[in-house]
């Protein structure tokens, strides 16, 4: 067979070849190249004859975009307790213990992890989300990281003992750019009319309710409550016109897709968990909301209202304490300001505090969503207090919706956002959520505008809304 791969990936191979055989442990090559300007929605589009069902979709605000596609290696746990970090983190620095690189490596490209955790592992699972584990991440077979400037292929391979030298070859090579298939660009879909179903409108509000007496008579201070529609189409949804209209629509949110077999969760976040960049650590504090205005002026005095408005500060103030308690646990010099400044999104204005710092030694990025996780921009306060009320008055099953996912590399950089302004689907159907924090001033109805308000981004993507 004559081969092109690059002299140093056969020389890694044979290394990892070698080191699998005397360990009789996997081993994983990453080969890393950097080739010319191509669209991540192209790259995914690639992806649907060969990797149907185990593409990730990654793009952050400020950051670099990765579409990963194939699943080279999964790791995934229905572990119920919060081990199920741990049980991720011990099971990738195993396996990364032995990484072989091969080609330039800049953050964002070589063996990532890709994935997710679901909501609340305790709460029993809905037919909806039966396929997803508690936490299930993939290392993608071949991944492309776009940076501002830059774009790179990243063709990864588990080397096992028993694995013979030219198919291992034969993989790199297959995956080379060159050897890549790419069809034309494709045109996006149009979407037709849908069906829409409210899931338990009449309970949530009464939760609301519900929730507002357990808070004055001050067994929690503030509780996250979501709800749930359901999209029902002629058609199947096109996931690759869903990601194109968020990219579009969306800009400054985390653009995120996890295909799982014949279902995709996808979303498009303003909130991020958590992020770790070598020691330093970013976190985000989201909560308290109002709409858009039409014109300047009016976008400006609602902006302000948010500002000054005690309940949404009330919201607000609540995730800030608990996020700079939780980062000063495992950071130093953990800053933060003291008042809240607007982020403002397509079709929402949220209160926006960000919290940094440097993790201390023996403090990984894991350890971090696990610690944060779910903060009370999602759950509540108290936090274990806060989950039992969600599970107790929330008439939907969150599965993944308003869990963590992201992705992490074999040195513990990564980020991590809040998987909110999401939705699930499959097929010709789709489920979007919804969540309100909850305090003791909350207007059932008022919250129900806001969930209206939160589902517009996925509503828009799915064409139900003009964009
Ligand atoms: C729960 C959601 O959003 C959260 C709730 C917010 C609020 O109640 O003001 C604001 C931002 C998010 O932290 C959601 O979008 O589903
Ligand atoms: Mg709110």
């Amino acid at each position: 067979m004559i081969t092109t791969i690059d002299h140093s990936v056969k020389e890694h191979i044979q290394k990892a070849l070698e080191v699998a055989r005397r360990s009789n442990e996997a081993v994983i090559v990453s080969h890393i190249s950097e080739v010319d300007a191509m669209d991540p929605l192209h790259f995914f589009n690639y992806g649907e004859n060969l990797f149907l069902g185990e593409r990730f979709y990654w793009s952050g605000p400020s950051t670099f975009t990765v579409v990963g596609l194939g699943n080279e290696l999964v790791i995934e746990t229905s572990d119920q307790t919060t081990n199920r970090f741990r049980l991720i983190e011990n099971e990738w620095k195993r396996l990364n213990k032995q990484v072989l690189h091969s080609g330039s490596v800049s953050v964002g490209t070589g063996p990532l992890l890709f994935g997710g955790f679901s909501f609340d592992p305790i709460k029993s699972k809905s037919q909806l989300w039966n396929d997803f584990s508690e936490a299930k991440f993939f290392l993608p077979t071949i991944m492309l990281t776009n940076t501002k400037e830059r774009s790179y292929l990243t063709v990864n391979k588990l080397i096992h003992p028993f694995d013979q030298l030219e198919d291992c070859i034969e993989h790199f090579t297959s995956y080379e750019i060159n050897n890549l298939n790419f069809s034309h660009i494709r045109d996006c879909e149009k979407f037709n009319e849908f069906k829409l179903t409210e899931l338990h409108k009449e309970e949530w509000l009464n939760a609301i309710v519900k929730a507002k007496e357990q808070i004055h008579a001050k067994q929690i201070d503030k509780v996250v409550l979501a709800r749930e529609v359901h999209l029902l189409f002629n058609e199947k949804v096109d996931t690759y016109s869903v990601i194109d209209s968020l990219q579009k629509n969306q800009p400054t949110s985390y653009i995120f897709a996890f295909e799982n077999g014949i279902q995709s969760f996808i979303g498009a976040t303003p909130e991020r968990l958590v992020k770790k960049e070598n020691h330093k650590v970013f976190s985000t504090c989201l909560a308290g909301s109002i709409k858009r205005g039409i014109s300047v002026e009016e976008d400006k005095l609602l902006g302000h209202q948010l500002l000054t408005d005690d309940k949404n500060l009330l919201e607000h103030d609540i995730v800030v304490k608990m996020i700079k308690k939780a980062l000063e646990d495992c950071c130093y010099d953990v800053v933060t300001p003291d008042k809240p400044k607007l982020m403002k999104t397509k079709n929402i204005q949220h209160l926006y505090t960000p919290v940094e710092g440097f993790a201390r030694e023996d403090h990984s990025l894991l350890s971090m969503v696990e610690r944060l996780h779910p903060t009370p921009a999602l759950g509540g306060y108290p936090k274990h207090a806060a989950i039992e009320k969600i599970r107790e008055l929330e008439p939907m099953h969150r599965g993944w919706y308003a869990g963590p996912i992201g992705w992490l590399d074999a040195y513990d950089n990564g980020e991590f956002g809040v998987a909110i302004r999401s939705g699930l689907i499959e097929g010709n159907k789709v489920a979007l959520f919804a969540g309100c924090g909850i305090v003791g001033e909350s207007v059932p109805e008022l919250e129900y505008v806001e969930t209206q308000i939160k589902l517009k981004p996925m509503m828009t993507a799915l064409g139900g809304i003009k964009a």
